[in-house]
């Protein structure tokens, strides 16, 4: 039996993460969920599951939960609740599938609690992946990936030796406007930019992944996650995402993990890493059924954020946290109708344009960059 605390349950992450739990009711328990204004589904969840502790975003929405759960259930709200979730006392590992830099703060708590994560939330190893990844060394603590890419990168590399890795094959699927060309983005609605072809994720990684910042975000999330200089991530379109990255070893041999687009593979793998257990109704990958697999090279005039994340992650410090920043205060003013697509591109740019550059910044200073980056944004709105 494992014990899971849970941050972001109502979300597209946090949901599949309740399924595979769900489905597997000998092997996993849930102890802990945070959600955010979702309080309707929230409240589903606690009834089906019955955690011990419940955060919510809102304080207000605490006695609206407690009327609807049993008394043995202890609601708080707001970071602290984040907090106290991240690192629940009865967990074994935390899934942190909240979205955005607010999962910096608890993945630390929970960090320095000595819970191994199972981290979807590539936000916080982009914003601080230097202070994130020496508290895990230092604490002992497995960073589990549950981002598909990433998953399949870690699973082609078991029982590899990092040392004989040459470069990461990261895989890009292009996003709602892969076949439009840049001059055909002006005037692109949310509705257009949320149908991602393949997956079916949450709005603000739908439209990173329509402007490929999401691969941008994925290459710096490798970057932390195993350790591998930029030089050797290299990002490559493929449109049906069926295979979810590879790796090139020395010898030049290529390790691929395949699988249909479900994140119900690479979250149960993470919470039974490094065993595996049977996914009876899961979907099998029947290759004759595809036809073609097709490749391209990756065109960084046409994907601008792609430059701009390598940019970044090249530059260190806190240019990163200025890249996430300003991506999560674009992209929420896209999806609130306050700009166009690709002025979530110019407002990025702006940002790291502007910003001075603190070498080896502190969690103060992360936490000052990210802040002061989103009030930029909001004040050119
Ligand atoms: N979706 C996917 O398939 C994949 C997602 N990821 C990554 O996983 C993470 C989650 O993505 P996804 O599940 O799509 O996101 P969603 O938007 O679907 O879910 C986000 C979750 O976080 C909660 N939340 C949002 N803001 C706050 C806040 N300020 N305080 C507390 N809780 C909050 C939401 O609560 P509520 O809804 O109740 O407001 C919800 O539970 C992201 O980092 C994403 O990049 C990575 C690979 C694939
Ligand atoms: C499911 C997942 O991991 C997403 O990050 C997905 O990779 C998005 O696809 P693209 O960013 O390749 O469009
Ligand atoms: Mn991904």
């Amino acid at each position: 039996m494992k014990y899971i605390s849970l941050l972001g349950s109502t979300g597209s992450i946090g949901t599949q993460t309740l399924d595979v739990i769900r489905t597997n009711p000998d092997f996993f328990r849930l102890t802990a969920l945070s959600c955010g204004t979702n309080i309707e589904l929230a409240i589903q969840q606690i009834q089906e599951f019955q955690p011990a502790l419940v955060s919510v975003q809102r304080e207000e929405d605490v006695d609206l939960i407690k009327k609807e759960v049993p008394a043995s259930v202890t609601v708080i709200s707001g970071e602290d609740g984040l907090m106290e979730v991240a690192c629940h006392q009865d967990a074994d590992i935390l899934v942190n599938a909240v979205i955005g830099s607010v999962g910096l703060k608890p993945t630390l708590a929970a960090i320095k609690a000595g819970r191994d994560i199972a981290i979807a939330n590539k936000e916080t190893l982009v914003t601080a992946g230097h202070i994130v990844t020496t508290e895990a060394n230092k604490h002992g603590v497995s960073l589990i990936p549950v981002d598909s890419e990433h998953s399949a990168i870690f699973q082609a590399l078991n029982g590899e030796d990092p040392k004989t890795i040459e470069r990461l094959i990261v895989t890009a699927s292009g996003g709602s406007f892969r076949d439009q060309t840049r001059d055909e983005l002006h005037g692109v609605t949310v509705e257009q930019a949320l149908a991602h072809p393949n997956w079916s994720m949450g709005a603000k990684i739908t439209i990173d992944s329509a402007t490929m910042m999401n691969k941008g975000l994925e290459v710096i999330e490798a970057h932390w996650l195993f350790g591998i200089p930029y030089d050797q991530i290299d990002v490559l379109m493929h449109r049906e995402s069926i295979i979810h990255s590879m790796i090139e070893f020395v010898d030049k041999s290529v390790m691929a993990q395949l699988g249909t687009a479900d994140m119900r593979v690479p979250i149960q793998y993470a919470l039974t890493y490094p065993n595996r257990l049977a996914r009876e109704k899961g979907e099998r990958l029947n290759l004759w059924e595809m036809e073609k697999l097709h490749f391209n090279k990756l065109d960084m005039d046409r994907y601008r954020c792609m430059k701009f994340a390598y940019e970044a992650g090249r530059s260190a410090g806190t240019m990163p946290t200025v890249l996430n920043a300003a991506n999560e205060a674009a992209v929420a003013a896209f999806l609130n109708q306050q700009i166009s697509f690709l002025e979530i591109e110019d407002l990025i740019e702006h940002s790291l344009n502007r910003h001075e550059r603190i070498h080896s910044p502190s969690l103060e200073e992360i936490i000052h960059a990210d802040e002061e980056t989103r009030q930029f944004v909001q004040s050119k709105l």
